[in-house]
């Protein structure tokens, strides 16, 4: 671990106590002293004045090290070893690893449970990150430890997304520079079945919770797909989740993208060819309150499908699959070494003449 400067001490014990007069009452999350951000606080006299006459004797800038081997005392904590030091340094600066753009991530794991304590510590680290050079700041609050939220953010930290069990706050340090963190995931990911059966029907369900101008629709099964979830298996549990139908994937066969759909968020609906591979319909009475088989012909002829630009052009794609006019997507399992992950890669192959791999021909797969 680096050094630490005479210097930065100063402030760090100024600030530190300052943060700790402020605090009469019990921590009480968002409600603060107005002390908080100020370094001119009672208490402070004392250790100004003490280092300042360790700075005369030593000159700005110099390390806690050299005080330490001279065997400097300061405010009762006798500096005498390079173990002590590196005790005190643990106290003060917070535990991080460098992420690869220059950046830090703290360690959530080793949060103090202190508010007082993180106060300081996130400060001194601040700085510390700074004289680095240093640039995003990435930090991990637990929803355990919420009542850290309100210190970082008033020391200038944003949020960057929440999940059920922590928020994310980041710090972009050079002010010379345009912040380059990345921002939140900016879409949500939907995925809708069109399920034949062996007698050219369609699955449709009309949805509990629906717009006024759904109400009463005979629609595809449509839903979101989970966090680490493929679009192949949401949308094949989504289909069995509705209606209690099972199928099997063959292919995405067109995908909108819209955007200010969900709080500003935008969204991908991926439109999947399944086959059915059951008949029997169990609806889910939470989300549906209707489903069935329709005849093709019927579901296409109907206003919402004929009336709407979207709809209709969906319906004409998955007709003209089934005259083998058109051919959708089918998910392939790689493994890249970009990432050393398995990751899914939509594609077809048209003339199924592939040499590299023939059997990725998606355009002769049978629906019913
Ligand atoms: N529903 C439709 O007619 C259409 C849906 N899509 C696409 O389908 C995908 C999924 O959309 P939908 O099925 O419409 O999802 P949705 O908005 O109906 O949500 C799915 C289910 O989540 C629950 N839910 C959602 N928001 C809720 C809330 N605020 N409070 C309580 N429960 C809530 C409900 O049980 C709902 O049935 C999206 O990508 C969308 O763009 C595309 C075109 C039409």
């Amino acid at each position: 671990m680096d050094s630490i400067s005479l210097s930065e001490v100063t402030v760090i014990r100024r600030t530190h106590l300052g943060f700790m007069h402020s605090f009469k009452q019990p921590f009480s999350g968002v409600t603060r002293s107005p002390k908080f951000c100020s370094s001119k606080v009672e208490g402070s006299n004392a250790i100004s004045s003490s280092v300042s006459s360790t700075k005369s004797q030593f000159g700005k800038g110099e390390s806690l090290a050299r005080i330490a081997d001279s065997g400097y005392k300061m405010n009762g904590v006798n500096l005498k070893n390079r173990t002590l030091i590196s005790s005190v340094k643990e106290r003060l600066l917070l535990d991080v690893y460098d992420d690869e753009y220059g950046g830090v991530v703290v360690d959530h794991g080793k949060l103090p449970s202190n508010p007082y304590e993180f106060s300081s510590m996130l400060r001194n680290s601040l700085l510390n990150w700074r004289r680095k050079g240093k640039k995003g700041v990435w930090l991990k609050l637990p929803v355990e430890q919420s009542e850290l939220v309100p210190i970082a953010v008033k020391e200038g930290f944003e949020y960057h997304h929440a999940e059920k069990g922590y928020v994310m706050l980041t710090y972009w340090i050079p002010e010379e520079e345009p912040c380059m963190l990345p921002a939140n995931a900016s879409h949500q990911v939907g995925v809708g079945g069109f399920v034949l059966n062996q007698h050219k029907e369609v699955l449709v369900v009309q949805e509990k919770y629906s717009t006024s101008l759904n109400t009463g629709q005979w629609k595809l099964p449509t839903g979101f797909i989970n966090e680490s979830e493929e679009i192949f298996s949401g949308a094949v549990r989504e289909v069995k989740e509705e209606t209690g139908v099972d199928t099997e994937f063959l292919e995405v066969i067109a995908f909108r993208h819209a955007h200010n759909v969900a709080f500003e968020k935008s969204d991908l609906f991926f439109i999947c060819m399944l086959k059915a591979l059951s008949d029997k319909i169990i609806i889910d009475n939470l989300e549906i309150k209707a489903a069935k088989w329709m005849p093709l012909v019927e579901f296409v002829e109907q206003p919402m499908i004929k009336g709407d630009k979207m709809f209709k052009r969906v319906t004409e794609i998955c007709e003209a699959r089934l005259r083998q006019r058109y051919c959708g997507l089918s998910p392939h399992r790689l493994v890249s070494t970009f990432d050393g992950r398995p990751s899914s890669l939509y594609y077809n192959v048209v003339d199924g003449n592939d040499d590299d791999d023939p059997s990725h021909s998606t355009c002769t797969a049978d629906f019913y």
